[in-house]
């Protein structure tokens, strides 16, 4: 009986198995090898093989002649079934110097075999682990494309919104789904369709468009991309590096035709309206091509629906609708999410329905919009309404506070903060030149700080969030504040790991916007804080009506149980605020806002006389100023602006005083004059590096324990 010694991967002699040359009948095969003789045991998660001793010199000997041809087998992972894993090759890690070695020999194909098909860091280890996803694998059977990618991002568990709608979502249901913000709304639409993506690697016509999400902004869009493509990257190869793509405004739609064009294309596209129309316009077979998806997904459905994009977005649906009725096939799957879904948001959709009319006795929120959606958006059947949030509005898990302060204060409040609170934080204005005013502002008191706003190339967007990000990540450990200044289009959708403060530097114009600018911190399972700046006069109209609208929650009212609404909440808790490094604060605020005003206003008539005299070329006329100041409103725009320019030396004197105060440290209770004075021993504290990172004396703690430790003290107080 012949002695079976184990034998390492590298030194098996494998043999190719001729398999017919297209793709699709490798069933999910990427390259396929057989070999007999040889046993395979699993010990320690990891394939051991062992060889009759005679087979093991043939084996060496024969190995040096095949190793250039050498295949290595691999399986899909999606037929790998619990349990039952094949003999794949994989080097030990003393052989990893000859595997590199043997990975130059490979000629290209082989090199994309081995690299697209199977990460070499994938060992079995991985595979038996990856089935293990209770959480998720009890909710459905999902390909090991997706448990492996959820496993590699750590989700080991569903979100609540996930649990509810991933079923559905797999048995094809249309589904109507409302979340909090942070809650994983992009995987509860996006699994099942990458589940469809998976398995249609085994159909026929594998170059099918499956399916369609629509965002309603660009860097949403991107994000979405991103998200999936992480938790798809196993199939993703270079065979289907363009499966998933992004077709949005603000990049080239040459590029975006050609990539259309690849085999194995946009099988998976996330659009937004506008570009998406115009590619389908130019391109009739674009319409044939995805009025076959199975699926389409509106997220942050009522932005979508409203803002414009509805008219673009009707087209659409009426393009890909008519090919669909033509073809005969059964209407695709429509599933739309967002976090808010309130009836006054659809005003545009209920036009033509005077939804208070319409609206029957105890029929909810969601109901009711559903219904003026349906005559808009043509579903299968009637979606399923999954609601996780019916009650609450904001995240629970974002602590919210308030501001009041005179309306030129803002600026010296959000530096306050700032000041305090030095962590990552996310701003935003009402306006883009408050944008770029508090931008330079910042940018004046040595605060890193980046923009965004929708009058940016999409390219400088994205790149200045990418710095963001990275300098975020960098000063966090130096416990310095990074902020990100922004507009409205950044508000919906956009997930920013690790913001911890959002303020609201003017009060946004609608609850949703305020329910999807808080929602940038908090997410997931995070904790955050949300703060409005504002005026005591808008104490009183503005956030009153905010508050009212937030805490008014008809899913409260039942038919036939009427319970009385929530008392609105009159009142966010005022955060706590340090007079004395307010003070502090007063002199260095006025000079950068004064530079700040200058920057802009010097920036703004440059490109004023340059676009004048650019004008002036093309009309082939003299530049003459004083058609300028004939017009009224130019001349008073540039009347405006030249008040809030300073002479050369006053703006180089200005900087020159202001970095002098920056140069000298904060320090709570300035009376204090000595550092061993007083009840706290400050030079005990600063030797012992102890208290706020730069404010001497002042005790470290975070917005969001300040405000929960209010938050308990008031309870406290009140029992
Ligand atoms: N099952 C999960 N386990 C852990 N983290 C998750 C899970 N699903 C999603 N996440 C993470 O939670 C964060 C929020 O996810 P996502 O952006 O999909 O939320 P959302 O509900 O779409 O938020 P918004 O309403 O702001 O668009 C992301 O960082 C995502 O990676």
């Amino acid at each position: 009986m012949s002695k079976k010694v184990q034998v390492k991967p590298k030194d098996l002699k494998w043999k190719s198995v001729q398999v017919s040359d297209t793709l699709d009948d490798f069933g999910g095969f990427y390259g396929l090898e057989e070999i007999d003789g040889v046993d395979v045991k699993i010990i320690d998660g990891k394939a051991t093989f062992f060889a009759t001793e005679s087979k093991n010199n043939d084996v060496e000997q024969e190995q040096r002649e095949s190793e250039d041809q050498e295949l290595i087998e691999f399986k899909n992972l999606d037929d790998i079934e619990e349990g039952e894993l094949s003999a794949l090759s994989e080097s030990d890690s003393d052989d990893e110097d000859d595997e590199i070695e043997d990975e130059d020999n490979l000629n290209d194909d082989d090199d994309e075999l081995t690299e697209n098909v199977f990460s070499a860091d994938l060992d079995l280890q991985d595979v038996v682990s990856l089935v293990e996803l209770p959480e998720w694998t009890k909710l459905a059977k999902f390909s090991m494309t997706t448990l492996q990618g959820l496993a590699k991002l750590g989700f080991t568990k569903p979100t609540e919104i996930q649990a509810k709608t991933i079923p559905l979502g797999l048995g094809n249901h249309d589904i109507m789904g409302k979340a909090s913000t942070g809650s994983g709304k992009t995987l509860a639409y996006g699994i099942p369709m990458l589940e469809n993506f998976v398995k249609s690697f085994k159909s026929k016509d594998n170059n099918r468009a499956i399916g369609l999400i629509f965002t309603p902004t660009r860097e949403l869009a991107q994000q979405v991309t991103q998200h999936l493509t992480k938790v798809s990257e196993l199939i993703l190869k270079e065979k289907n590096k363009y499966a998933i793509l992004s077709l949005t405004g603000g990049l080239s739609i040459q590029k975006q035709e050609r990539l259309l064009k690849y085999q194995g294309s946009g099988k998976i596209v996330i659009a937004t309206p506008g570009r998406f129309l115009e590619l389908l316009e130019k391109n009739n077979e674009l319409i044939e091509r995805f009025g076959k998806i199975d699926t389409l997904v509106l997220d942050e459905a009522d932005r979508l629906l409203q803002d414009g994009h509805f008219d673009e977005f009707e087209k659409i649906l009426k393009l890909l609708g008519n090919y669909r009725k033509k073809s005969s096939k059964s209407h695709w799957q429509t599933m739309i999410f967002s976090a808010t879904f309130s009836t006054d948001l659809f005003n545009k959709l209920a036009s033509n329905h005077n939804h208070n009319k319409n609206k029957n006795d105890g029929e909810n929120e969601m109901e009711t919009v559903l219904k003026h959606l349906m005559t808009k958006i043509h579903f299968k059947s009637k979606p399923v309404i999954v609601d996780t949030n019916p009650d609450e509005k904001v995240s629970s898990q974002i602590k919210e506070s308030l501001i009041e302060c005179a309306p030129m204060e803002r600026d010296l409040y959000v530096y306050y903060f700032l000041a305090m609170y030095p962590g990552t934080t996310l701003v935003f204005c009402n306006a883009i030149e408050s944008v770029k005013r508090l931008n330079a502002y910042l940018n004046l008191l040595n605060i890193s700080s980046f923009q965004i706003h929708s009058s940016m190339t999409q390219k400088n967007r994205l790149k200045n969030l990418e710095k963001f990000k990275q300098q975020a990540q960098h000063n966090s450990v130096l416990n310095k504040a990074t902020v990100l200044i922004a507009s409205d289009v950044a508000a919906r959708g956009l997930d920013i790991p690790g913001i911890q403060h959002v303020i609201h530097y003017h009060l946004p114009r609608t609850a949703d916007v305020y329910i999807h600018r808080s929602g940038r911190t908090a997410r997931h399972k995070n904790e955050g804080v949300s703060v409005m700046i504002c005026s005591p006069q808008e104490s009183m109209s503005s956030l009153r009506k905010l508050r009212k609208v937030l805490s008014s929650n008809e899913a409260h009212l039942k038919k036939g149980k009427f319970r009385s609404k929530q008392k609105w909440q009159k009142t966010v808790p005022l955060l706590p605020i340090e007079i004395d490094i307010v003070s502090q604060l007063r002199e260095r605020s006025k000079i950068a806002s004064e530079l700040a005003d200058h920057d802009i206003a010097s920036k703004s008539l440059s490109k004023d006389d340059n676009w004048l005299k650019k004008a002036a070329e093309d009309l082939g006329i003299d530049a003459d100023s004083d058609d300028e100041n004939k017009d009224t409103y130019l001349a008073k725009n540039k009347t405006k602006k030249i008040n809030k320019t300073m002479a050369k030396d006053q703006a180089r004197y200005s900087k020159a005083h202001l970095n002098e105060l920056l140069s000298i440290p904060l320090r709570k209770d300035m009376r204090k004059k000595y550092l061993t004075g007083g009840l706290v021993n400050l030079a005990d504290n600063l030797v012992k590096k102890r208290g706020h990172n730069s404010i001497i004396g002042q005790e470290e703690i975070g917005a969001l324990a300040l405000l929960k430790n209010k938050k308990n003290a008031n309870k406290r107080t009140k029992k």
